[in-house]
């Protein structure tokens, strides 16, 4: 795929697909380059007026756009490809930001030879602060993985995978950020049973999740570095990390990711 500004259509505009759409915006891409679908009428009108992009109808944005950014919901994927797969012309580069969903998936509902590049991002794509894992299907050229890295290196970070990791990525980075807000709420309930108020609370620990996290980016230390450093021998921190691990956390975050990853894997046999 020849470089340039591709002209590109968001296929179901939820979170993601806004998310998308708003940050290649920003990033630049010009607003006659990108095109939505959505189901609803009020959503399209609404998805027009904000971000002054056309919003079609998904059989427009086959015929007319070069590459198609699957953002439905795994279980509404087979439904969508029923409806445009076979009209998806060989030469389109579809991007599929389905959780689980194989390359595979789409190849058997695509024309032969169709380029599918499979990606997982997350939210944080809002604040440009995204991780976006992309991977190769069968048929996706180096120059189509190019593509994918430039529509989604503006939102955040980016990282190419072999396919095979992605279910491990989406529980990791993909579901990754609601782990990080249930510990945050977590903290907050804390400092309230603390009696903290409950803004005092929350901007302690939200001021504080974001200076460990800027320290975990640009410190170079490793993560346990880092917590040794705020641990004093007979401290305070020592003794909140015996009741944490006491209480199995770290146990159940593997128990927990290794959920997230068989989720994805389930949702592939779901919808073969
Ligand atoms: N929410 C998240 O943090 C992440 C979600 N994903 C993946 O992104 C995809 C979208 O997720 P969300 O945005 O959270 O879901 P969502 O439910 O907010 O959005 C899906 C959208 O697709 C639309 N849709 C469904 N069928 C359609 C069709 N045939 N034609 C046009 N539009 C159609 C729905 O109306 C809805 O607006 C999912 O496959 C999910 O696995 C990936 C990474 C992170
Ligand atoms: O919960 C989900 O299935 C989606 C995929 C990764 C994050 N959210």
């Amino acid at each position: 795929m020849a470089a340039g500004v591709h002209t590109v259509a968001v296929i179901g505009t939820g979170k993601i697909g806004e998310l998308m759409l708003s940050g290649l915006l920003r990033a630049g891409w010009p607003a006659g380059k990108l095109m939505a679908t959505a189901r609803r009428q009020a959503r399209a009108e609404e998805l027009s007026q904000r971000y002054g992009i056309r919003v079609v109808d998904n059989l427009t944005a086959v015929a007319e756009a070069e590459v198609l950014a699957i953002a439905v919901k795994p279980q509404d994927a087979a439904t969508l490809l029923d409806d445009i797969g076979a009209k998806v012309p060989a030469d389109k580069l579809v991007i599929s930001l389905c959780a689980g969903l194989p390359t595979s998936f789409f190849g058997r509902r695509l024309p032969e030879g169709t380029p599918v590049v499979r990606v997982m991002t997350n939210t944080p794509a809002l604040v440009d602060e995204a991780m976006t894992a992309i991977s190769a299907g069968p048929h996706a050229t180096v120059s189509h993985l190019a593509l994918a890295e430039e529509m989604f290196k503006p939102l955040g970070a980016t990282i190419r995978v072999p396919e095979s990791q992605q279910d491990a990525v989406t529980a990791l980075s993909g579901s990754g950020p609601a782990y990080f807000y249930l510990l945050v709420e977590a903290m907050i309930d804390a400092g309230i049973l603390l009696g903290l108020p409950r803004q005092v609370a929350h901007d302690l620990i939200v001021q504080t999740a974001i200076g460990s996290a800027v320290m975990l980016r640009d410190s170079g230390e490793h993560p346990v570095t880092l917590r040794e450093a705020v641990t004093s021998p007979a401290g305070t921190t020592i003794s909140a990390i015996r009741e944490l691990e006491n209480h199995g956390v770290r146990a159940a975050l593997l128990a927990a990711l290794e959920a997230a990853r068989d989720r994805a894997r389930e949702l592939a046999d779901q919808n073969k």
